[in-house]
């Protein structure tokens, strides 16, 4: 419990995503240390849009309001880039002209100033998804689920307080995306940070622990 008397987590308390004088979506909840609230609805119904609100990177064209909190900071008025929230989409988005450790490095908070403390934390967190050794891949020579764990652990670095999931298995076969799906959630929990997931797949939100808010039924019909 934080002074403030509320519960730690990510709190999203009344917020309402409106564009063009309709409302898109509106919802709260509260989503605990290491919990998931997977927000699932037909295209169009605003869930990237959501998402967007939440990392504070939402086009203006869109009329947002509500408080976004995390365990008791309220993060409504802090710009993105200190907002430390973690972002994985459905595509990994490594960047090519830097390797698999380049990529790692990246994420890293500059405050740990020692190079060669820097590539061990990136070497163990390579060897944390078991992939000991790709400091030096070029991230093209990757499979896609070896490009998913990197970008992963490239958030992971980054220290952030919560993260945001926007399909980031739909590209994966089934196999491979069951996989990574447990291996995100349980990185998630052991570091404690609440998750809000995006996805179409019942199977991702069953996975998830069944927290399921839907949005934009009434717009689908
Ligand atoms: N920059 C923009 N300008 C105007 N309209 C936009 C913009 N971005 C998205 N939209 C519209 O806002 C609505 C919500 O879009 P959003 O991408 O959040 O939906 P979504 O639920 O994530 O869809 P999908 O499941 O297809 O990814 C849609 O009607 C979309 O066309």
């Amino acid at each position: 419990m934080k002074p403030d008397g509320k519960t730690d987590g990510l709190h999203l308390e009344a917020i309402s995503i409106r564009l063009h004088g309709r409302t898109l979506l509106s919802l709260s909840a509260l989503v605990r240390p290491g919990d998931i609230l997977t927000v699932m609805g037909p295209s169009g119904s605003g869930k990237s849009a959501l998402l967007a609100y939440l990392g504070g990177f939402l086009d203006p064209v869109f009329k947002a309001s509500g408080r976004i909190s995390i365990d008791g900071l309220d993060l409504t008025g802090i710009a993105v880039e200190h907002r430390r929230c973690g972002m994985l989409f459905q595509d990994p988005l490594l960047f090519p002209h830097l390797s698999v450790g380049g990529n790692l490095l990246f994420g890293l908070t500059p405050s740990i100033a020692r190079r060669d403390q820097r590539r061990r934390m990136a070497e163990q967190a390579l060897i944390d998804v078991e992939l000991e050794g790709f400091f030096d891949r070029d991230p093209a020579t990757l499979s896609g689920g070896q490009k998913a764990r990197v970008a992963l652990q490239r958030v992971m670095l980054s220290a952030p307080r919560f993260l945001l999931l926007d399909e980031p298995f739909s590209k994966l076969d089934t196999d491979l995306r069951q996989q990574t799906r447990a291996l995100i959630f349980s990185r998630a929990k052991s570091a404690g940070l609440p998750i809000v997931l995006v996805t179409h797949d019942r199977a991702d939100s069953d996975a998830a622990g069944g927290n399921v808010v839907v949005i934009g039924e009434e717009s689908s019909r």
